[in-house]
């Protein structure tokens, strides 16, 4: 379990980075902000062959039990697609769905931006691209994915088609690893912001955990709000204070915390 401090985003990462264990975080008086694919779960071949193992389930419903109402998900997966795969877990922390596009808090309910009609036509061709060239297309509830993971030489392609598709349609590109997706606007800044407003986080220092270039709003907003980001990978130019090598140890890092008294 080592938290590493990193240097300021601009700036090429020297290594070694320094360990901090125990976590500097304050933990009475802390909210943590989970990102979900490369974060919580290890990433997976295909959206859908993601595993969500017991060791995740038990390490979410503890956190719940000992920080009530100040863990949240901040995730590019829409709400729909984290309810699948986390169940009632899922529903044991305010979430924010689909970069930040949809919010499900205890004190407003499901709050989603209104799917736009353009969305549609544009999934409609990444589909068929998807098809025609062994890729996997993913329908989501405010965005539609195109992943290259499984034929990485599309990449350009894929984002050339992603870059026409946006403009023709006024939709926003978002770059993700090995995908891109269409979607409506949001962030997921923005969204760690709203969810920190709730009467349960009142006070609390934020730090975010994510390893995607989504994640960089929500750094920079634990960062701005007197927390932190924590990078969940390899070192790269970010707007994270801290790093973690890897989902496991994260994991780790979790299982630390609720150890702690
Ligand atoms: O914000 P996140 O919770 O990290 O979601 C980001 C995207 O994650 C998923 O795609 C990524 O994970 C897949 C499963 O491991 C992997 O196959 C893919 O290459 C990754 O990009 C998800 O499918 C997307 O909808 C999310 O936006």
């Amino acid at each position: 379990m080592m938290l590493a401090e990193r240097q300021p985003a601009t700036e090429v990462l020297a290594p070694p980075p320094v360990a901090l264990d125990p976590p500097p975080v304050a933990l009475d008086t802390v909210s943590l902000f989970f990102d979900f694919d490369g974060t919580l779960v290890d990433l997976a071949a295909t959206p859908d062959a993601v595993v969500v193992d017991q060791r995740l389930r038990d390490a979410l419903d503890s956190l719940a039990e000992r920080y009530p109402g100040r863990v949240a998900i901040i995730s590019g997966r829409s709400i729909e697609q984290l309810d699948s795969m986390l169940g009632d877990h899922a529903r044991r922390f305010a979430v924010a769905g689909s970069h930040g596009a949809e919010r499900r808090t205890p004190e407003d309910g499901h709050v989603a931006a209104e799917r736009p009609a353009s969305l549609e036509a544009a999934a409609e061709e990444f589909a068929a691209f998807a098809a025609a060239n062994g890729l996997v297309y993913e329908a989501k509830s405010l965005g539609a994915g195109l992943h290259y993971r499984m034929a990485p030489a599309f990449e350009p392609d894929a984002v050339a088609l992603a870059e026409t598709l946006a403009d023709r349609h006024g939709l926003t590109l978002q770059r993700g690893k090995m995908m891109v997706e269409l979607r409506t606007p949001g962030d997921k800044g923005a969204a760690l912001r709203s969810l920190i407003d709730a009467p349960t986080m009142a006070g609390t220092t934020p730090y975010f955990f994510g390893d995607d270039v989504t994640d960089e709003d929500g750094f920079e907003a634990a960062r701005d709000l007197g927390g932190a980001g924590v990078l969940i990978g390899d070192a790269r130019p970010t707007a994270a204070t801290y790093r973690l090598n890897d989902v496991a140890a994260l994991r780790d890092w979790i299982a630390a915390i609720l150890e702690t008294r």
